[in-house]
């Protein structure tokens, strides 16, 4: 069963196309991972999805129901971890959990489980008495989580949920996310680390520019440009000449400059690495060159001419 259908949503800030003709759909179980560099529209996504912000056109089923009409009923099947850490620095962790527990209808003995249980399964079980202020990013990125998890969602929603903490509470998260999906929530996971999707995503949506362009299994995506070669050149000067050269030698699909390293796509056995070399070596400075096989980074790059972290959150 599909836990949601985003049926050909279109939203428009002023003239700003955020949502051109966006259709994602996410199987029951499964934890998709949603990427996409700055301003790609992941956050307008799910945002429409988790019922903030209306859409200029389209449908968005979840768990087979309409969403303009059965909103209050899906609210309650739906935990949606912010981008911006969303808890209350004036209340302890506990204090945190039982406020959104109650929001959910959650009562006595029942809020009091969950409280216990959520703290326990996001590693706070020690620090429910605690303050958030007084907590590091990853503790707080934790609690953040927990607070859409109280009511035990059948999907959970997450908005670039390790942006700027430690590896130890990153792997704590990815960790705990990995233990949810086993207990059957389905995951809606947005990031701009690769090595996470690569980590715990089953399937990925690839956004650029208010449009969804690629979708499948990361297999199926490498795939896609398995038959394609990357040259990888560093060089003290990147200078605009050489970069046009490269681009007009033959076979090149692709120059992508990102500080002092150049990325060349080529097809498999056009030769290039030679012809690139000459042509580097005019210029001067080269410091190293590699071919590589295509990973997940580079279907993004292929696809969306950037890196994901291009100006991302560190
Ligand atoms: N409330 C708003 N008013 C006007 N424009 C907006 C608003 N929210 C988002 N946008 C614009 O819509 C586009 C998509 O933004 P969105 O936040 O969905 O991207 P994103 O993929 O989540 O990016 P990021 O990775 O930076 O969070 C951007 O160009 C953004 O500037």
């Amino acid at each position: 069963m599909m836990i949601t259908h985003m049926k050909n949503i279109v939203k428009r800030y002023g003239n700003h196309l955020a949502l051109d003709c966006v259709d994602v759909a996410i199987e029951e179980r499964e934890i998709l991972g949603l990427l996409g560099p700055n301003g790609a529209g992941k956050t307008t996504l799910i945002h429409a999805l988790a019922g903030l912000i209306n859409i200029d056109s389209g449908e968005i089923e979840v768990l087979g129901k309409s969403q303009k009409n059965n909103m209050l009923e899906i609210k309650k099947e739906i935990g949606l971890v912010t981008q911006d850490i969303a808890v209350f620095e004036d209340l302890t962790a506990k204090e945190n959990l039982e406020f959104f527990g109650g929001i959910y209808g959650l009562r006595g003995n029942t809020l009091k489980k969950c409280v216990e249980e959520t703290l326990e399964f996001v590693g706070l079980k020690e620090y429910g008495g605690k303050l958030p202020v007084k907590f590091s990013g990853g503790m707080k990125r934790r609690l953040n989580i927990a607070c859409a998890l109280i009511h035990r969602p059948k999907f959970l929603i997450m908005d670039e949920p390790t942006v700027g903490i430690d590896p130890q509470s990153r792997n704590h998260i990815l960790e705990t996310v990995r233990k949810l999906n086993q207990q059957g929530t389905t995951i809606l996971y947005t990031t701009h680390y690769m090595e996470e999707v690569q980590a715990i995503a089953s399937r990925v949506v690839i956004m650029d520019q208010g449009h969804v362009i690629a979708k499948g299994t990361i297999e199926e995506l490498v795939e896609k440009i398995q038959h394609e070669e990357k040259i990888k050149l560093e060089v003290a000067e990147p200078t605009e000449t050489l970069l046009e050269k490269l681009r007009k030698l033959d076979g090149v699909k692709q120059v992508i400059q990102s500080g002092r390293e150049i990325q060349i796509i080529s097809p498999v056995g056009s030769g290039n690495l030679d012809r690139v070399l000459s042509v580097a070596r005019q210029f001067g400075g080269v410091r190293s060159v590699s071919t590589e096989k295509p990973t997940l980074e580079d279907v993004f790059l292929t696809l969306t001419g950037k890196r994901l972290r291009d100006g991302g959150e560190e």
